[in-house]
Formats: C-alpha cells, structure tokens, sequence
C-alpha cells in the first residue's frame, strides 16, 4: 500500500497513486542518498512537528517585513534552546533542520552559517581559529561575509574598501549586516608599504558586544525592501578610517608582518574560498526549489480539471493535455539532473578542499570552473522551471497560496549572488581556452582533445539510443562549441588588444560554457542512474531520456550542424521525447511524492498531499486581514461620502 495514501483524500490524487509502478519509498531513499539521510530528515521533521515555536504563527506571505524579521528571530532564539539539532558533525541533519525551519524565509543569520563560519573556518589561522571559533559557534559571536560594494560586486580586484595597514567607502548587500549581526568578514584591497596586494579577508567587529550599538567610525543600516528573502536584514555599512588590529587580517595562507612585510599565499585566488564552497553547495540546494515547484505543480495538475476533451465525457484533469505534461515534466527530469549532479560537486568539493588544507592546489582552478559553471546553469533553469510551474497553475498559481511565487522571488536571487551568472560562464569559458591550448587535457577536458571523433551520429531510434552513443554525441557538440569560441578568440586577438578580443567572443564563449557544463550534467545523470536498483531503472531512465532528449530537440541546430545529426534523427528523438513523458504520466505524482518534501517546506495549498485544494483555498484566505471585516473601514471613510453625495444630487 502506497504510503502516500491517506483517508479523506482527493479521489483523483489517490487515483492517481494507485497508479505507481514503482517503490516510491526506494525511489526516496536513492534521491536522498541513503537510509541515514532520509533518518535525519526524518529526526528533524518529527521534531519541529513537536515544537510549535519553531514553526511559523501564519503564513508569512501575510506577514509585514517586521513581522517576518521577528518571525525570523523568534525562531533563531527557539533553535537556541534545541541546539542538541545543531551538530557540526552531522552536518546534513542540521543543514536540513535550519532550513526546515526557516525554508524560504531566509533567517535572519544565514549569512553567519553560510559563509562566515566556513570562511573562517577556511581562512583563519590557527591560531585566529582558537579565540575566534567557539564565540561564533556559540552566537556570542554573529558574523556575516561583506565583499560586495554599491559600486562593486563581480569586480573584486576595483574593490574601494581598503584596509591599508596603519592607514571611506560602503558595503552594500550583506545578509545580516543592517541589524543583526556584530562581525563581519570583511574583504578589501589591502595595501602594506604602498603596494596594493589585492582582495583579502578581514575578521571585523562592527557593533558594542554589550549594547549591540555601530562601533564609532561604522555606519550600519538595512538596504530595504528586495524582491525576497525579506526575512532577512542584508544591509550597508559605512567605514571611515576604522582601525582594526594587524592580526584580524585572516592569515592562514597569507601575511603582513609586524613591519608591514606582505608573505605571500601560495595561490592569491586562495582567499575567494568562501564562494567556492557556497556555489557548491548551492547546486543541490536549488534543485530543490525546483523539486517544490513541480511537486505543487504535478498535484494540482491532478486536482484540476479543466475543458473536456470528448464533449459530454466530463472535465478531465489538466495533467492529460500533452502541452501540460511538456510545461512541467522536462523540469521534473530537470531535478534529477540538478540534484544529482550538486551531490557530486559537493563531494568533489570535500575531496579537493581536503587537499587545499594539505596545500595541494593543483584542483583550484577544476573546482573554481565546476562550481562557477554549475552555480550558472542550474540557478538559470531552476528559475525559468519554476515559471513553468507558476503558468502551469493558472490563477491559482499567482497567488502565494500556490506557494510558488515565493519560490519563484526566492530562486531567482541566485541567479545573481555568489556571482553574477555570466560573469560566472566567463570564468569557465576562460578555464577551457586555457584547456585548448594545453597539449593534454584531463578529467573533465578530456573530449577537447579526441582528434578521431565520429564526423555523424549513428543514433537510429531513441530505444537503441545507448549513453556511449548520448555521451559521443555530447561531446561532439560541446567541443565543436568550445573550439569554434578559440578559434573566434585567436582570429580576433589578431586584430586588437586582447580584452576587446575578449569581450567580443564573449557571448560564444559563454555558449561554449553552456554546453561543457550540459555534458557534464548528462554524464553525471548516466552514470548515477546506472548504479540505481533494478526496479528503479526504468523510471530514472525515462527521466533521464526525457532530459537529453528534449535537451538535443530544443537545441536542434547544434546538432545538425555540418550534417552531424539528419533531420530523421531529430525527429526521432522527438518520439523519444513524447514516449518518455506517456511513461512518466501515471508514475508523475509518485515521482513528485518521492522526493518527500514535508508540507512545513511546501508551504503550498495547491500542491498538499491530500490534494483538497478548493477547501484549502478558503482556509488560506481568512488570513486576509481585509477579511476582518465585511465592510472595510476605507469603504466607509473615502466611498460612502461621495456615493451619498452622488445619491442626493439624482
Ligand atoms: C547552501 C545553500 C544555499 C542556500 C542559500 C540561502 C539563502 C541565500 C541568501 C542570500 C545569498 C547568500 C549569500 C550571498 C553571498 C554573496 O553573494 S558573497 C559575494 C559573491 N561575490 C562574487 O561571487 C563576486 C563575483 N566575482 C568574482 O568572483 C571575480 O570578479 C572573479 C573572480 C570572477 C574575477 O576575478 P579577478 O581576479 O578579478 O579576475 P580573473 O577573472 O582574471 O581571475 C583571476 C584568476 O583567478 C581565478 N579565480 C577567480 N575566482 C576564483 C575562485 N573563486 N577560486 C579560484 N580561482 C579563482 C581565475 O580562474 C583566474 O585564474 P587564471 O589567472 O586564469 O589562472
Ligand atoms: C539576495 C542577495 C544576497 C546577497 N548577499 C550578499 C552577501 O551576503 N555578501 C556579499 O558580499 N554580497 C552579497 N550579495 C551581492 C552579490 O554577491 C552581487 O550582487 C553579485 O556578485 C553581482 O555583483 P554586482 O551586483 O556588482 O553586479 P554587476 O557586476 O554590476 O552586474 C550587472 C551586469 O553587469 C554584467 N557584468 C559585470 N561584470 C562583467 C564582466 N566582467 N563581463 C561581462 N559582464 C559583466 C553582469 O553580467 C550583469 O549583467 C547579495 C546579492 C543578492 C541579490
């Protein structure tokens, strides 16, 4: 018996779970990596359900941006009393823990968890790390990352903020800055015997311990309203001439002296650490936005119905049209995609930054060009799947009630911090020239080199279509774009300064990106499914040929270029296209309810599990507080005077 099933559901969703042809519950263990995570998820779920004052006191749609603020605290300060959830060596549980009970609202101190501590834990020397590190794992010390400036956040080396040592400019954006935190990491040019010796990481107090007061020489402030994460104070702050000690510099890979002497890192790209780890991590983190978008979606594309197809036959669910299907099943494939391809850039972070620790560098620039092309790609498409699901939703959609526009709002900020995306395609693009013109590429660069590729593909039908084929075919196209982008770059760097050559390849480049980071993530999708159980094969083989294919039909041209591909082929890999999403239609709601997402993170009516929406719909709205009264107040006091007034004149 399905699990999902429950009493009192919606007919059409418990129909549609009976029609499961797979182990939904296996199905969830292998998306969640195992038996000890889906424990841990568990753990934390059961355990927030029992404590109401880490839950929200209503929907926060509804909420002012002080309400969300004080929602915000009110659960930061409950956490405090349950710090047995906050286990720095289960990382994974806590992660989920602050997440579950903050979701999309963006505590107030995610800066302090996401990038301060591993900041200094990454850059602090030892012994910085012995005074620094347990007040900020104990909140005496709140700290966030301050780099990004009004006038500067992608270019770091004009950064204005200068810490000269022994000798005015504003940061702007840092969550946690406005209000609440007391120490940043500050990063800024540091300048020492009148050289500049670029961006460095700074560990700076910013307000009174005891008071919580601006330290003098600081000005602090909340920048206001943002499309989202409003739960959240990211603020400005103001040095003039503010004076911190020598050794609040981080100084585990670089140094300034007592007599100012600069020691030198052994990489300087060491001290961008910080946005290494949180693009890694933020892969994995953003499929799951998406994996709630299509979850809503699916469900209600179940409870909805809408038009007939056959007169007099009745209104059929909406999840019947094909164009339905083709609006949210490519982005259901898509999560797989994403979050098995952020799970392997998370391990391969762990086994590099191992490395980094040891000194070992030779894996910096691989790991900068992953993350920095992964991080660009995915947040990209999770926000234009998100999209999909709101249209998919019709009306209901475009009310927070779906839960979807705050996923949309919330998504659609990483698409931008941790680093603008194309400034971030850029850098991969500049990670593959330098791979073009090594006589040797290895790991991920490898295919630049094959020199006896297939002239054509000898896909025949999408059935037979076998992932040495896939891969080959993918290859082909991303190395034809890569080497086109050279080609471009060395012709036009013969004919002027090679920024402007730079900049004017500069969209084939960010192409040639594009398709290095699509190979990757069909590669990564291939090999993982292959070591999935049997009897989940042939539903994460239908997802995953619903993704490349639909992958190679939206990009035909690439693939047909100098006749690689015929147009047979293409059209057969249409057909692939549609059969895959006739196999995923009675498993769709299986699929979405294995991702095991808790109705705490949903936050939606549309896509509940029990599917009762309708009902759902009009609990919500008596959250209105135009609902409070019948007659509102401003009726009275601006519209009844002059209809009166109207009256009396007819
Ligand atoms: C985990 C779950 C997440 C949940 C999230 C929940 C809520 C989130 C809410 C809000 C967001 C939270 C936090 C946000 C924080 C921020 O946004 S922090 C600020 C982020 N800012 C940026 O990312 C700035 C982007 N710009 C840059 O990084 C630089 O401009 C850039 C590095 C791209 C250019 O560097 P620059 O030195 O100016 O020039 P080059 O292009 O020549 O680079 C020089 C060489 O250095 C190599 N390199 C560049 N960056 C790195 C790096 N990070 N690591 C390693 N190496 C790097 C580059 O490849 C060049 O190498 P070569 O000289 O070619 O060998
Ligand atoms: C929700 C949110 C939270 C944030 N939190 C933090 C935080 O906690 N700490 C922090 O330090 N920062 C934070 N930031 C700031 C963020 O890191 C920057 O906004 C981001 O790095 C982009 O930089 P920018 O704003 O200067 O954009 P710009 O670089 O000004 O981008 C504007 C346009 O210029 C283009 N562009 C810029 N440079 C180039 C180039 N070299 N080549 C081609 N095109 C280029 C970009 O592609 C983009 O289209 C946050 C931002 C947001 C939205």
């Amino acid at each position: 018996m399905n699990s999902y099933i429950k009493e009192g559901d919606n007919p059409d969703i418990t129909e549609e779970r009976k029609k499961a042809s797979f182990n939904v519950d296996a199905l969830t263990t292998f998306y969640h990596g195992g038996d000890k995570q889906l424990q841990n998820r568990r753990e934390v779920e059961k355990y927030i359900e029992d404590h109401k004052e880490l839950q929200d006191t209503r929907p926060t749609p509804f909420m002012s941006r002080d309400e969300l603020i004080d929602n915000s605290l009110r659960k930061i300060a409950g956490m405090a009393k349950f710090n047995e959830m906050i286990d720095m060596n289960n990382i994974d549980r806590t992660t989920y823990f602050l997440q579950l009970v903050h979701v999309r609202d963006s505590m107030a101190f995610s800066l302090h968890y996401l990038m301060f501590l591993p900041v200094l834990n990454s850059q602090a020397s030892p012994d910085q790390l012995s005074e620094w590190l347990p007040k900020s794992l104990s909140g005496t010390i709140i700290g966030t990352y301050a780099q990004t400036e009004m006038g500067h956040g992608t270019n770091l080396s004009k950064l204005e903020t200068t810490a000269t040592y022994d000798p005015k400019t504003s940061k702007w954006w840092p969550g946690s800055l406005g209000k609440f935190c007391n120490h940043a990491i500050i990063v800024a040019n540091l300048w020492t015997n009148g050289v500049c010796e670029g961006p460095h990481p700074f560990f700076v107090q910013i307000r009174n311990l005891e008071t919580h007061e601006s330290l003098p020489n600081i000005k602090l402030g909340d920048i206001g309203p943002k499309l989202s994460l409003n739960g959240s104070d990211n603020g400005y702050l103001v040095f003039d001439h503010f004076r911190i000690p020598r050794n609040n510099m981080l100084m585990r890979y670089s140094k300034v002296l007592p007599d100012g002497t600069y020691v030198k890192p052994p990489n300087a790209k060491l001290a961008y650490g910080g946005m290494v780890f949180v693009r890694s991590m933020m892969v994995k983190d953003i499929a799951n936005h998406l994996a709630n978008a299509v979850t809503i979606a699916t469900r209600y594309s179940c409870v909805r119905r809408q038009g007939e197809m056959k007169i007099g036959a009745g209104e059929v669910k909406i999840l019947d049209y094909q164009t339905q299907q083709y609006r949210i099943f490519p982005f259901m494939s898509k999560v797989f995609a994403f979050r098995f391809a952020g799970q392997q850039l998370q391990e391969i972070y762990k086994e590099i930054s191992k490395e980094l620790k040891m000194g070992k560098l030779s894996q910096l620039a691989d790991i900068h060009a992953l993350s920095s092309g992964l991080k660009a790609l995915v947040t990209f498409e999770v926000q234009q799947g998100i999209e999909q699901c709101r249209l998919a939703c019709g009306g209901h959609g475009f009310s927070h009630a779906s839960g979807i526009p705050e996923l949309a709002a919330f998504s659609c900020g990483s698409c931008t911090y941790e680093g603008d995306n194309i400034v971030l395609l850029l850098q991969v693009a500049k990670f593959l020239m330098s791979n073009c013109t090594n006589s040797v590429s290895s790991g991920v660069c490898a295919y630049l080199q094959e020199k006896n590729s297939s002239k054509s593909s000898d896909l025949t039908t999408h059935q037979q279509y076998s992932d040495k084929q896939i891969i080959q075919d993918f290859e082909h196209v991303a190395r034809k774009s890569v080497l086109r982008a050279f080609d471009k770059l060395r012709l036009t760097s013969q004919t002027c300064q090679k920024h402007e050559a730079w900049n004017r390849c500069s969209v084939e480049l960010c192409k040639a990106a594009r398709w290095h980071v699509r190979l990757y993530i069909v590669r990564n999708f291939l090999a993982t499914i292959a070591i999935a159980q049997d009897e989940l094969k042939p539903v994460l083989r239908a997802l995953a040929q619903l993704f490349i294919f639909d992958l190679q039909v939206s990009n035909k041209g690439d693939f047909l270029e100098n006749g690689y591909m015929k147009i047979q082929q293409i059209e057969e890999l249409k057909e692939g296209v549609w059969q895959a999403m006739s196999t995923i239609r009675n498993d769709a709601v299986s699929i979405v309810d294995a991702f095991a997402i808790h109705e705490f993170e949903l936050k939606s009516v549309l896509g509940r599990r029990d599917g009762n929406v309708y009902p759902g719909l009009f609990e919500w709205a008596k959250h209105s507080q135009l609902n409070k009264n019948d007659v509102h107040p401003a009726f009275d006091k601006y519209l009844a005077p002059i209809i009166t007034k109207i009256r009396s004149r007819m």
